[in-house]
């Protein structure tokens, strides 16, 4: 079995979660294997190396499970690690987006001036699904005048066509086409 095959295996579909009609794909059970969480962390790391990125400079991580891999991979590149909360979480001044995802609307806050006017960054999340939150993070990034240059997720739900909506290419290493 493939590295990329072994990861997906890993996963686990749970229908009707959190919603009636959504099949809820939980990244849980990969973090029982250390050696999955390696694979995954090498691949993204490899994948920010060597397709003609410029230096990042900042990994965004989404609340809450976009925490689990964002920190790992910021801390390889040699980047800081910034994370995008769910409203009402992060202390001192803060900036706001309302968003739809799917199955509901939240909104994001990131903490003033945590990224720099010019920063290449990176969008870190485990999963993309409509697109929704990922576009609020770039938002939020735009807003401190930071450059997304690439969105990177573990598991991409490829028929919610989420990719189209954000403003920098993106990279999954798991697909779910339908
Ligand atoms: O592409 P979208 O339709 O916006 O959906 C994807 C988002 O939904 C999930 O987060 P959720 O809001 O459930 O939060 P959690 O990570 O705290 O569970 C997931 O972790 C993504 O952040
Ligand atoms: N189907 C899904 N499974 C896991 N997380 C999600 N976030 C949005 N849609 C999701």
């Amino acid at each position: 079995m493939s590295d990329i095959a072994r990861i997906k295996s890993l996963l686990r579909a749970i229908p009707d979660f959190p919603k009636k009609g959504i099949l809820f794909q939980d990244i849980f059970p990969i973090f029982q294997d250390p050696l999955a969480v390696e694979t995954i962390v090498t691949n993204i790391v490899h994948h920010i190396l060597s397709t003609g990125l410029p230096k990042i400079d900042v990994i965004v991580g989404l609340d809450a499970r976009g925490f689990l891999l964002g920190p790992w991979i910021a801390n390889r590149l040699g980047a800081a690690f910034v994370p995008v909360r769910k409203a009402g979480k992060l202390p001192g001044e803060t900036i706001k987006v309302a968003y739809e995802k799917e199955y509901g609307t939240d909104y994001f806050e990131m903490q003033a001036n945590a990224i720099k006017t010019g920063q290449n960054v990176i969008v870190l999340d485990d999963l993309i699904a409509t697109g929704g939150s990922a576009k609020a993070a770039g938002e939020l990034i735009a807003k401190h005048g930071g450059k997304t240059v690439k969105y990177i997720f573990l598991v991409e739900l490829s028929a919610l066509k989420g990719s189209e909506k954000l403003d920098a290419p993106t990279y999954s290493l798991v697909q779910f086409e339908d």
